[in-house]
């Protein structure tokens, strides 16, 4: 075995899986299996896995819309399209809690324990658009992974808190369709692909991740609206922070259902005869049958349990399948009289919209230019398709929001991204931001210039450099008025036809304008 498991760890495993013991041990003398899922918002799965530059090509994930198993010596992660957030590379069976949860464009979806952003992407992804899906986490320095990874996947209707689920509650009271819990956990299902995990379960018994996991979970169940469902979920296999915790909450909130999960792909059901709660009735127990257990020795995956909890009720307005009902004070075009931090704007539907644009269209005079008039004549001069933003426009400072419809007041909340963030205004012009480039098309732009992936530019463009402009690289379209926009100014940089940063043409070069964090190491 090349993985050397705790022996504590191994005995317990021994006593509760019985017959299924071998099995189980001999499932980490394996190799790993390695998983990623196609950004369906950029590309549908099954035309990318046909075009694909993976070389041993890709199999499908049984479990997941647009997951697929990779083969090791691929390394996508060092592929132009994944800087292009074409993918995610995220572990097979970590693919399933977000499956289960059934999102449908239109939800209001928190993800309470997001980062780094595997499951909010595929969250996103799922929501296409539409909705509202609120990332959080309470560690600061993972937060900004996270808006990172769904600024890659190019999320435009996300909003990123850092924030303890208390804090949460009184804002977003039974205000979510979907809920998802990725609690912190022992990790013991981590232990093949990250051996330092192993290092942390033993200095961490899984009474450390229980008292977290019961109130983080008490929290949840309190954002959830009736008719509403959260998926709880874990990378590891201790029934104390697996089911006890869900027949536990079962026995406090009587408004909460199991919704059982068909046995498939191997799935194994929850297991009621490890729970060994004192005082909670047997009809809770019982319950946890219908929840479900990913074992690496019965799938393709190193493993993962997920409960479905359904909120009784369900006359929830925040229950439409659909695109969410607008916030009238979205329409009416007024700032709410409690956010003085921030300007906010009745969002641009229109394109175009009006700005007056001088001959290089984005600068305005003076340094304390707003920045949504400078966001208007920017968008006017280099984003003549650019369509209806999500929400409205919010400025923060000098930086400029599209935030989703229905976001309720955030005022005293850590706020990592109040919505896709579009830019900053900067003496008195507006730069736009890495964000923004990722959630474009390629059509949106007046100027963009195109690599392959396979061309040595697309490398050296991701890595920040600055380029010689080849005139059959520039695709041209016509801004608002049908002028031909300048050659000179921001483009969209575009590899394969999927943006992956800003460039500024000028003196025949391609200025680098790729965020110095975004840049390939
Ligand atoms: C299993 S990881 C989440 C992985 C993530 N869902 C994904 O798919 O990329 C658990 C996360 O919970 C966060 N966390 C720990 N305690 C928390 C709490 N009290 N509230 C919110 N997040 C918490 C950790 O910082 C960690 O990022």
């Amino acid at each position: 075995m090349t993985v050397r498991l705790p022996e504590l760890f191994v005995a317990r495993m021994r006593t509760l899986l019985g017959d299924e013991f071998d099995d189980w041990l001999a499932s980490y003398a394996a190799p790993r299996r390695y998983g990623l899922r196609v950004n369906t918002l950029k590309t549908d799965g099954e035309s990318y896995r046909m075009r694909s530059p993976l070389s041993a090509g890709l199999k499908p994930v049984p479990w997941a819309e647009a997951g697929y198993y990779y083969s090791e010596e691929d390394r996508p992660g060092k592929h132009p399209h994944y800087h292009a957030g074409l993918y995610y590379i995220q572990e097979p069976s970590a693919m399933a809690p977000a499956e289960l949860l059934n999102v449908q464009p239109g939800h209001r979806v928190l993800d309470l324990c997001a980062a780094p952003g595997g499951k909010s992407s595929q969250i996103a992804a799922k929501l296409k658009g539409h909705g509202l899906l609120v990332a959080n986490d309470n560690a600061r320095e993972r937060t900004k992974a996270l808006a990172r990874n769904l600024e890659l996947a190019g999320v435009r209707n996300a909003v990123v808190l850092n924030e303890e689920p208390e804090r949460l509650v009184p804002v977003f009271r039974a205000f979510f369709d979907r809920i998802l819990v990725d609690a912190p956990c022992s990790g013991e299902g981590m232990f093949r692909k990250d051996e330092s995990m192993i290092a942390d379960w033993l200095r961490h018994p899984a009474a450390h991740w229980t008292s977290m996991q019961r109130e983080i979970l008490r929290h949840a169940a309190e954002m959830l609206a009736p008719g509403g469902v959260l998926v709880y979920s874990t990378c590891t296999f201790s029934p104390e922070e697996n089911e006890e915790r869900i027949a536990e909450l079962l026995a406090e909130r009587p408004d909460f259902e199991v919704v059982p999960v068909p046995p498939a792909h191997g799935w194994a059901p929850g297991r009621p005869d490890w729970v060994s709660l004192e005082g909670i009735e047997h009809r809770h127990v019982e319950a946890v049958a219908g929840t479900v257990r990913l074992w690496p020795h019965r799938i393709e995956g190193e493993g993962h349990y997920a409960a479905v909890l359904r909120r009784q009720g369900g006359d929830s307005p925040g229950l439409n399948v659909g695109v969410a009902p607008q916030d009238p004070a979205e329409t009416s075009g007024s700032g709410k009289p409690d956010r003085p931090r921030l300007k906010t704007r009745p969002n641009a539907g229109r394109r175009g919209n009006g700005g007056k644009a001088g001959k290089r269209g984005h600068a305005m005079s003076g340094q304390e230019a707003d920045p949504t008039e400078v966001w208007r004549s920017f968008r006017a001069e280099v984003l003549p398709g650019l369509g209806d933003l999500p929400g409205r426009l919010i400025a923060v400072g000098e930086k400029l929001y599209a935030q989703p419809a229905g976001v309720p007041d955030l005022s005293g909340l850590r706020v990592v991204r109040h919505g896709w963030l579009l830019g900053e205004a900067r003496r008195g012009r507006f730069a736009p931001s890495q964000a923004l480039a990722m959630g474009l098309a390629a059509e949106d732009a007046a100027r963009r210039v195109e690599y392959g992936a396979d061309e040595p530019e697309a490398l050296k463009y991701l890595k920040g450099e600055t380029l010689p402009l080849e005139p059959e690289r520039l695709n041209l379209r016509p801004v608002e008025d049908g002028r031909q926009p300048d050659e000179a100014g921001y483009a969209l940089v575009c590899i394969d036809g999927y943006p992956v940063g800003w460039g500024k043409l000028r003196d025949g070069l391609l200025i680098n304008e790729r965020a110095p964090g975004w840049r390939w190491m």
